[in-house]
């Protein structure tokens, strides 16, 4: 009930044309059930009443004519205007729910977005409302037609003969067994093919994604027999619901049929005692017609009804996630030197597990800081809890001497650079991805920017330069030059620190070269922080932070590191063999 309601809400807006679209539903209603009425006339009154003349008779079969020209393009508009709106209301509800979804997803912390896996938010966003999109444009419009015409078939039967519809009652039970039965199967039919689908497109996507390993692996034939499983199984379900098809729907047209048959059968016996016209005879048998329509429709329906219940729970699910409250929307906006500081920071992701201990840290701009570690150490983890993306659990993180609770996260975020590991570009040009779509930032400074990162003439020989278009978050670019592209967009935005985690993949000498180059330049006034997982580019940094399981352990420059023969020492010693 508090999903209905809270589905309404968003129907509010469009009450009047509701209401306005129920009004042409239920004139629709009428007009429907005109046509038999109209056919019937015109056979007891003119077609096979001999005592009026020929003449008249074929007025009378003209006017009748006209009249059920009428009836059949008023229902062709009426029907025109209710599907218009409907879908209208529909595509307007969702469009603001989708809007709605989107806005609130964006602000939702990353810890949210570590426990869902992207597909599922994209559904939400794209296939759920879609289902509720068919609730609006097709579900209460069509229960209100569907109720009203199956008590105006039953009035309008009970009008031509209340003792012959009483007679051949029993044929209506038969027919919405048959109905719900079919309904039933179809439906069980149709989940196994749909979730079937889901399991081949959920394999296609991880499998094709993950192609080079499939490659690498040679694990083709592995992969096509995994293949081969999920696609029979499809194949299957599909054969499940042709039966289900073959063996219900004539069955239903066969019960209709002799229903049929049986109203004919009593009906003429009717006809012979004088107590039925053969015009309704003709009627009853024309609103039989239009008793199936709405009986299967209202099964179809609730279908659809179970499909809404199912995605708009899950809809209201994601929009009751708590949005991230971190910083202060009122707070300070700028960072003045960029000098970070982290007083006894602990850090987890989950419960389970602490990641970060009691960390103890002073960056400074004009130092070239960098921090190394085994993999999983929680080099990256420092690095999100400097740009806001998670807070610590305890101990404080500060910015300028001010607490980061104290900024507007959002200003702050703007101002710290975090490169990560493999940077996602937009779908554009490369220009736009430097200026980030802002055109009133122009050409000029984002060459410079791209100077200053050392890049501009690895551009400058695209055929298309700037203009060189950008696919698939980047692809054919590798993750170096992607992360210098990262670098430039920094620059030319004013960031104050800037935090480069190493892309460890695709990355020639020469790009390591220009990454190592744009990164002294920038310490010489930023605070610059390098998360490096090959000791071998930080042997020039000025400082250097060794994490060892969530802890601090060792920090001084190469030379002071290696003499001590720690852990520094140690993994030197390990990517130096190597
Ligand atoms: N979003 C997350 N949710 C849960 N655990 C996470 C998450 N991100 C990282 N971790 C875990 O936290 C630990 C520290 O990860 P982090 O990425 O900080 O390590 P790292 O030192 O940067 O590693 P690498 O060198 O491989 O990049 C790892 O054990 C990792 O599995």
């Amino acid at each position: 009930m508090k999903l209905l309601s809270r589905l309404l809400k968003y129907a509010k807006p469009y009450i009047v044309l509701f209401i306005l679209a129920i009004a042409i539903v239920l004139s629709l209603t009428f007009v429907t059930l005109l046509p038999p009425q109209i056919v019937r006339t015109t056979i007891n009154n003119y077609i096979t009443n001999n005592s009026l003349p020929l003449d008249q008779r074929f007025k009378g079969i003209f006017k009748m004519a006209i009249y059920y020209l009428l009836s059949t393009s008023a229902i062709f508009v009426l029907e025109y205007f209710s599907i218009f709106l409907t879908t209208y209301i529909g595509g307007k509800i969702v469009y603001d729910i989708r809007n709605d979804l989107f806005k609130h997803v964006l602000r939702l912390p990353m810890s949210f977005f570590d426990r869902h896996p992207s597909g599922q938010i994209t559904t939400r966003i794209a296939n759920d409302t879609q289902n509720v999109m068919d609730f609006f444009t097709s579900v209460i419009t069509s229960i209100v037609n569907d109720v009203f015409l199956l008590s105006g078939v039953i009035i309008m039967m009970l009008r031509v003969s209340s003792s012959l519809f009483v007679n051949i009652s029993f044929v209506f039970p038969v027919l919405i067994i048959a109905m719900l039965l079919f309904r039933y199967f179809d439906l069980k039919a149709y989940k196994a093919v749909r979730s079937n689908i889901s399991r081949v497109n959920a394999y296609l996507a991880e499998h094709i994604a993950g192609m080079p390993v499939v490659k690498l692996f040679n694990a083709e034939e592995y992969e096509s027999k995994g293949f081969d499983r999920v696609n029979k199984d499809l194949y299957k379900s599909r054969i499940q619901q042709m039966y289900v098809f073959a063996i219900f729907r004539p069955t239903v047209s066969t019960l209709y049929r002799l229903a049929i048959a049986a109203i004919v059968w009593m009906g003429a016996n009717y006809i012979a005692n004088k107590t039925l016209n053969f015009g309704d005879l003709y009627a009853f048998v024309a609103y039989l017609e239009l008793f199936m329509r709405p009986l299967e429709d209202l099964s179809e329906k609730y279908d659809v009804i179970q499909n809404t219940i199912a995605s708009a729970e899950k809809i209201f699910t994601l929009m009751d996630e708590s949005e991230e409250h971190f910083g202060d929307e009122e707070g300070k906006s700028k960072i003045e030197k960029g000098e970070i500081e982290f007083r006894n920071v602990w850090f987890r992701y989950t419960e389970e597990r602490w990641i970060l201990k009691d960390i103890n840290l002073h960056f400074k701009p004009g130092e070239l800081i960098a921090i190394v570690g085994e993999t999983g150490a929680g080099k990256t983890s420092i690095m999100n809890l400097i740009n806001g993306m998670y807070r610590p659990e305890r101990g404080k993180i500060l910015i300028d001497n001010v607490e980061l609770e104290k900024y507007n996260i959002h200003e702050l975020r703007k101002q710290v650079s975090a490169v990560p590991q493999d940077v996602v570009l937009f779908t554009g040009t490369l220009l736009d991805n430097v200026r980030l779509f802002h055109e009133e930032i122009d050409e000029e400074a984002v060459k410079e920017a791209l100077k200053k990162v050392y890049v501009w003439d690895l551009i400058e020989r695209l055929p298309n330069g700037l203009y060189t278009k950008i696919i698939e978050r980047g692809k054919g670019i590798s993750a170096g030059e992607r992360q210098l592209i990262a670098l430039a967009r920094s620059i030319l935005f004013d960031a104050k620190v800037f935090i480069l985690d190493e892309a460890t993949s695709n990355i020639d000498v020469q790009t390591e070269e220009r990454i190592q180059k744009a990164v002294r330049e920038l310490s010489r006034n930023k605070t610059v922080i390098m998360i490096a997982h090959r000791l071998a580019t930080v042997v020039n940094a000025d400082r250097i932070i060794v994490v060892h399981n969530g802890q601090i352990v060792e920090e001084g420059t190469h030379f002071s590191l290696m003499r001590k023969k720690g852990i520094y020492y140690k993994l030197y010693e390990i990517q130096f063999a190597k």
